[in-house]
């Protein structure tokens, strides 16, 4: 027993040591665990105590800023505009972020623009800045006999910091984007001159809305690229027509036989650039002080057109003035002209201000009958030749018409349209395939192209052959 105890005794003091041992490890294997927690828990409180701080610290320094865009009367009609172009802009960056939108019609956009509800908010990035939108809206103080109106507004916030760049670079941005954003959903109008007994006006006669684009716009490739990159240079040239203090207009003239696209290409250049447009009628104005208003009522952003100006250089009317002649009136006939000196006269005085640039366009058939001074740079800055079909402009027709953009018979045609003299208005007409029964398909509408080029081809030689007979005919030494 004796051995036993010690032996028990020494086992069992060294079981109960063990045990507390083994105790004492799991305490501090349980402290180090609350302490890991403890730390991780005060760390993470901590943490967001000192991000808490600072940002409050740093919203001290770098405090908000907010800017408002009403709707309201009060600032006058800048303020609508204003208002307009920041809906516009946001129209596009809400439709992904606000969970409510609600889309508004606003007269003369041909799609409804989607903007946020009141309450809601978008942001938005430049360079790098990050900005908040958000729409408001209060009862306006005072009630009208119509009852009380609600006046809603955007406000803007940004820090302080940003301040510099947000109210310069960011503000013009939108206003810049939204303007822009108007101008290529609205709906483009076409104006023409009326002459009544009280002079000559603008009468709205519809809404522009014809389909000509750039894309479906028979024309070399290349020719075509110069033309649109100079017209988006025009529309985007304020900057530029600012600095080298010119005004911002731009003179094209068309040239070329009747049917190769001259008022196809107008309505693809309104389009493009979403101008409305005037067409003046030079045998409507009765004389050049009446030209001179016309033209100069013409808004920026629109273009003028005046077709076949070699028909129009000279019109004369005769009107019927009262003078008093020894204590009657007498009916005094007196001749007024129009003329086209006048016309680009005040064209040449027009004055651009810097709000957006106005397009002339004068189309003529018989380009060589026109005054060289009346072509000069300045007045017509871009002669374009609208020429006889060739065959990249026929590629371009084909695949308008007949969707073939390649063909076994392209070769031919070709050929032919080297040697004849058709426009794009003729190549059209014999693409278009006949529907219903007895259906032309795209190779019938080829093989009648062909014919016809033929016969084109034809007519060229015979009239040469008739130029050379007359030459060698009123030639006497032969
Ligand atoms: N270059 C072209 N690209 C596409 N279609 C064209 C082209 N030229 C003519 N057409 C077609 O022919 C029709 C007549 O063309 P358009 O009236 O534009 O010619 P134009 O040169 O203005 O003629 P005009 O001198 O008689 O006024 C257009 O409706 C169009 O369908």
């Amino acid at each position: 027993m004796e051995n036993t105890l010690p032996f028990m005794g020494y086992h069992g003091s060294a079981g109960q040591e063990g045990m507390s041992q083994m105790g004492l490890g799991m305490a501090i294997a349980a402290s180090m665990v609350v302490m890991t927690m403890f730390q991780q828990f005060l760390l993470t409180h901590l943490r967001g105590y000192v991000e808490l701080f600072l940002r409050k610290l740093f919203k001290s320094l770098d405090p908000n800023v907010q800017i408002r865009f009403g709707d309201d009367d009060n600032g006058g009609p800048k303020n609508h505009e204003a208002y307009a172009a920041v809906e516009t802009y946001l129209s596009s960056k809400c439709s992904d972020q606000a969970p409510r939108l609600k889309a508004n019609s606003v007269r003369d956009i041909k799609t409804p623009v989607l903007c946020i509800d009141v309450g809601e908010g978008v942001d938005d990035e430049f360079n790098g800045v990050t900005v908040r939108w958000q729409l408001g809206e209060e009862k306006e103080q005072g009630e009208s006999y119509r009852g009380s109106r609600k006046n809603r507004y955007y406000t803007l916030t940004f820090r302080k910091s940003n301040r510099k760049m947000v109210v310069g670079e960011y503000l013009r941005h939108v206003m810049e984007e939204g303007k822009a954003a108007a101008a290529s959903n609205r709906q483009l109008k076409l104006y023409s001159n009326s002459s009544s007994e009280h002079g000559s006006n603008w009468k709205y006669i519809m809404d522009f809305d014809h389909p000509a684009k750039f894309e479906t716009l028979a024309m070399e490739k290349e020719k075509k690229e110069d033309i649109i990159d100079d017209l988006i240079r025009f529309s985007t040239g304020r900057e530029y027509y600012r600095r080298i203090g010119k005004p911002w207009k731009r003179g094209y003239l068309l040239h070329g036989p009747p049917g190769t696209g001259k008022s196809t290409m107008i309505a693809a250049i309104a389009n493009l650039l979403s101008y409305d447009v005037y067409d003046l009628e030079l045998s409507a104005v009765l004389s050049n002080a009446t030209l001179k208003r016309l033209v100069n009522k013409i808004p920026c952003n629109s273009i003028l057109v005046i077709e076949d100006i070699d028909c129009s250089s000279k019109i004369t009317h005769q009107r019927e003035r009262n003078t008093p002649n020894q204590g009657e009136e007498k009916k005094e006939k007196i001749l007024e002209t129009v003329t086209l000196s006048g016309l680009l006269n005040c064209i040449d005085g027009l004055f651009s201000a810097n709000d957006g640039g106005r397009l002339m366009v004068f189309t003529t058939n018989h380009v060589e009958a026109i005054d060289s001074a009346l072509l000069r740079r300045g007045r017509m800055d871009k002669h374009i030749e609208m020429p006889f079909c060739g065959f990249e402009a026929f590629k371009v027709l084909a695949k308008n018409y007949l969707g073939i953009e390649e063909h076994d018979l392209f070769g031919k045609i070709e050929g032919l349209l080297k040697e004849s003299s058709v426009t794009p208005a003729d190549v059209a007409e014999n693409l278009i395939a006949r529907r219903g029964e007895g259906e032309d398909s795209g190779d019938d509408c080829l093989k009648k192209l062909i014919e016809v080029l033929e016969k084109s081809v034809q007519q060229v030689l015979d009239k040469k052959g008739e130029g050379k007979r007359e030459e060698i005919e009123s030639d006497p030494s032969l």
